[in-house]
């Protein structure tokens, strides 16, 4: 690292990993921090994922306060102008110290000149703080898309499904810092003692609503550097993704087929509601990713039970001379916009596009996934997504052409408000204070 003697470190390593994403694509949660100090690698990955949620908004105030064409700005001084606003809008810091920081840091890594244009921005922007433009695009979607920070064609969607009102909180939610889950592994302790843990160590937490075995903290650091994660004694999990092992409803002696399983946190739930009992197959096609099933298996103290087998689930390797299943989880690889509150960079990542190509191996893994349940046994379908071609309508299209299938309600296995019409379990962030995520229970009819 230079030596820079005025510019904080946080703000030096939210530059250069800013600068290296834009360049080579890395993604926002591996940075390269080589920082011992805790709080400024913690404060700098905050302002790496923030500037990332917020770069459409930031770039729109930015562009409306600079003469020339935004876009061609050389890519160091955008950085750094979108790291300045993003602390002057979105932190505590006082602003005139944070402007005078990244004046500096300009200066440093550009040339003295660029000092001046950073510090005339962001100024001007710091005087109209109180009465930001707002763009008037004359499309409503383009204008809450930028007003929100999301690219327009996810608006466009969720504006035709959900309205206006729900949409904004939606996109709110979006935007907010996350909650996180923390799941306790009860073949290993307790939630009292996690919780006396987590008072020990100052980390505020609440009971989740729907589930006994978890609770809500949003810090996470003090659990990524303390023993819990070590020990096995907790797993970081949305609550949604412990729903629906709730779901699959896995019981001792079973025999489970996990078709996607890869890192294996849904792997691990299931073991730990089996007692121990029983035997999981987890499936992967990425091999490296099974190696994380197979280091949580053990971590958790579940490595006997869970086997794995790195295959494409379309076509698994002998699966003539396979054992059927008593319950087989197919967790789709989705588009994930049920997460973008805790995947920063995910929403700019992901292309319309993307949707027809998911939907189609989707489809692909279901109608694989059938011959694999014994009859009266159960396939459970699911995602990380809130729209509806990956979820209902791919379910609905899977019994239309499989009627050896049935859907069998979710109900008095999750919280009542969880369950649709149908008897599905779907969520959705704004409403339900989760991830959004959706799960279909699958009985094949015997005889
Ligand atoms: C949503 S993630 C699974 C998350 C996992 N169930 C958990 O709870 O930790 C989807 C997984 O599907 C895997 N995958 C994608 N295509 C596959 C295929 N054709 N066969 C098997 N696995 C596949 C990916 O490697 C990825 O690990």
């Amino acid at each position: 690292m230079k030596d820079l003697t005025t510019v904080s470190p946080s703000r030096f390593h939210a530059f250069q990993n800013l600068e290296r994403i834009d360049t080579t694509d890395a993604f926002v949660g591996r940075l390269q921090i080589d920082e011992a100090d805790q709080r400024e690698r913690r404060q700098a990955r905050e302002l790496v994922a923030g500037v990332t949620r917020w770069q459409r908004r930031l770039d729109f105030l930015l562009s409306e306060f600079y003469n020339g064409d935004f876009e061609d700005m050389e890519l160091r001084l955008q950085v750094i102008l979108r790291l300045g606003l993003y602390e002057i809008l979105y932190q505590d810091t006082p602003p005139h110290a944070a402007v005078d920081q990244y004046v500096e840091l300009a200066k440093e890594v550009i040339r003295p000149g660029a000092g001046g244009l950073t510090n005339g921005i962001l100024r001007a922007i710091l005087r109209k703080k109180d009465a930001l433009p707002q763009p008037r695009t004359g499309d409503t979607a383009e204008d809450l898309a930028i007003r929100h920070s999301h690219p327009t064609w996810m608006v466009r969607r969720w504006l035709d499904r959900f309205g206006d009102i729900d949409t904004a909180a939606l996109l709110t939610w979006n935007n907010q810092r996350p909650m996180f889950g923390l799941r306790v592994n009860t073949a290993k302790t307790t939630v009292e003692d996690v919780t006396a843990w987590l008072d020990e160590n100052e980390v505020a937490w609440t009971p989740s609503p729907y589930l006994k075995d978890v609770v809500r903290v949003q810090r996470l650091q003090p659990i990524i550097h303390g023993s819990l994660l070590d020990e096995g004694k907790v797993a970081i999990q949305d609550e949604s993704a412990s729903l629906i092992v709730r779901c699959l409803d896995p019981q001792p002696g079973e025999t489970i087929f996990d078709l996607c399983s890869a890192p294996g946190g849904k792997t691990i739930y299931a073991a730990q509601r089996m007692h121990g009992e029983g035997r999981i197959i987890a499936f992967d096609i990425h091999e490296g990713r099974l190696g994380l099933v197979k280091e949580a298996a053990e971590t958790h103290g579940f490595g006997d039970l869970i086997w794995r087998q790195p295959a494409d689930a379309r076509d698994l390797p002998g699966r003539d001379d396979l054992p059927t299943a008593d319950r087989v989880l197919l967790d789709a690889p989705c588009s994930g916009l049920g997460v973008l509150s805790k995947r920063a960079d995910l929403r700019w990542q992901r292309k319309e596009s993307d949707l027809e190509e998911l939907t189609q191996l989707q489809a692909e893994l279901l109608d694989a996934a059938a011959d694999l349940v014994r009859p009266g046994g159960v396939l459970v379908y699911s995602t990380c997504t809130i729209e509806p071609e990956e979820n209902e309508a791919q379910v609905d299209r899977f019994l239309a052409e499989h009627e050896d299938f049935e859907l069998e309600s979710v109900e008095g296995l999750i919280a009542d408000e969880l369950v649709t019409s149908d008897g599905a379990f779907a969520s959705l962030p704004h409403r339900d204070a989760i991830d959004g995520a959706y799960c279909a229970r699958l009985r094949r009819v015997e005889g």
